[in-house]
């Protein structure tokens, strides 16, 4: 049976309503007239995901770097943590303001801690897989600096929350940061990047078009989120729900991507399996409850993911 576009959007539009929507990510690049727009299912997610292997060390599963959080927004940052803990990756180095030490260690205490100050030490940040910021950073002159840094550096990024809130106003930043970035906004934080839409049938344009100018992936939240590639594709999330609805939540996504990019996996791959599993998680959660903790969604994680290879 046919499915539309207009399914996976939470309003209405003319043209939305006529465009098919592709089950599974097989047809990619390979049919002219296959539709941008792709549902992603098991088998696609099977094809990506790698098991762990024999002999393996935290050194197979690379070091991913987080930068978040500020005075008054600890959370966040501590549970974008989780969410690259509990994601899987080797080593997981949280930089928040010294004044969360005490926090990191006594909530998380398998992450390890980077002083904010040390960040701007360049060479230090090349030792990592994977960098993410964002989550609760604030937007203050040091953070700017950081981020300035990380374009000078040509390093990838996951950006999050106030990273993309500072690049919606700092267009030299943006469009040098380096390609294979990936930007992970809710609706508000992706009007704030690219301007005021209509409707979600503009932004999924919008988003078509900056992926393909940035050389990014584009993981716009919602309900079914769009992970938007390089290509201008879009590949549409089918798990979640509105039980997954509570503060936190795409800080935990944020960490989750973070750990599959120091995996190895590419930029896209990593979007979509950070989007698959956090669903997954949160409807595997929603059948005992009626609403969900973000830091119960990143417990759950390696439940999940096992479940699926199983
Ligand atoms: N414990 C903590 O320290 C937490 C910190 N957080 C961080 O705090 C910072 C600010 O978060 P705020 O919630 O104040 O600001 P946000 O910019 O995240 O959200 C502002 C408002 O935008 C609207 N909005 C968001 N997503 C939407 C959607 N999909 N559709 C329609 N409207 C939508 C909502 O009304 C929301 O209250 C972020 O950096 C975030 O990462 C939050 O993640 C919550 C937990
Ligand atoms: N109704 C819903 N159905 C499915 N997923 C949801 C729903 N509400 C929120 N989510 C997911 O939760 C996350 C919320 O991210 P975000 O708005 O950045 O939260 P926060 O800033 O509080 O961390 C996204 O990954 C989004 O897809």
């Amino acid at each position: 049976m046919a499915v539309f576009l207009n399914s996976f959007l939470p309003d209405s539009d003319a043209d939305s309503k006529l465009q098919l929507v592709d089950e599974g990510l097989d047809k990619l690049g390979t049919e002219a007239d296959s539709s941008p727009y792709k549902l992603i299912n098991q088998a696609d997610i099977a094809t990506i995901l790698k098991p762990r292997r024999a002999f393996s060390h935290k050194g197979t599963y690379g070091h991913a770097l987080l930068i978040a959080g500020d005075i008054k927004t600890m959370g966040a940052a501590l549970l974008c943590a989780s969410g690259c803990l509990y994601g899987g990756a080797g080593l997981t180095t949280l930089s928040v303001p010294e004044s969360g030490l005490t926090a990191l260690n006594s909530v998380l205490p398998e992450v390890m801690y980077l002083e904010r100050k040390q960040l701007v030490k360049i060479k230090s940040l090349k030792k990592y897989n994977a960098i993410a910021i964002g989550p609760g950073l604030g937007k203050h002159l040091e953070v700017i600096g950081i981020i300035e840094e990380l374009v000078t550096l040509k390093v990838p990024v996951v950006a999050d929350a106030d990273a993309l809130n500072i690049l919606s106003k700092r267009a030299d930043l943006l469009f040098h940061l380096a390609k294979n970035s990936i930007f992970t906004p809710h609706l508000k934080e992706f009007d704030t990047l690219f301007g005021k839409h209509k409707n979600w049938w503009e932004r999924l344009q919008t988003a078509r078009t900056m992926a393909k100018k940035l050389g990014a992936v584009i993981v716009l939240k919602n309900q079914f989120t769009f992970i938007v590639d390089q290509e201008g594709d879009v590949l549409i999330n089918p798990t979640g729900n509105p039980a997954m609805a509570q503060g936190g939540m795409g800080d935990v996504l944020t960490g989750l991507i973070a750990a599959y990019v120091a995996q190895g996996y590419s930029a896209k791959a990593a979007a979509l399996l950070g989007c698959y599993f956090h669903g997954k998680a949160g409807d595997e959660l929603a059948v005992d409850h009626h609403n969900i903790t973000a830091s119960s969604l990143a417990a759950q994680l390696p439940l999940s993911v096992k479940r699926f290879l199983r």
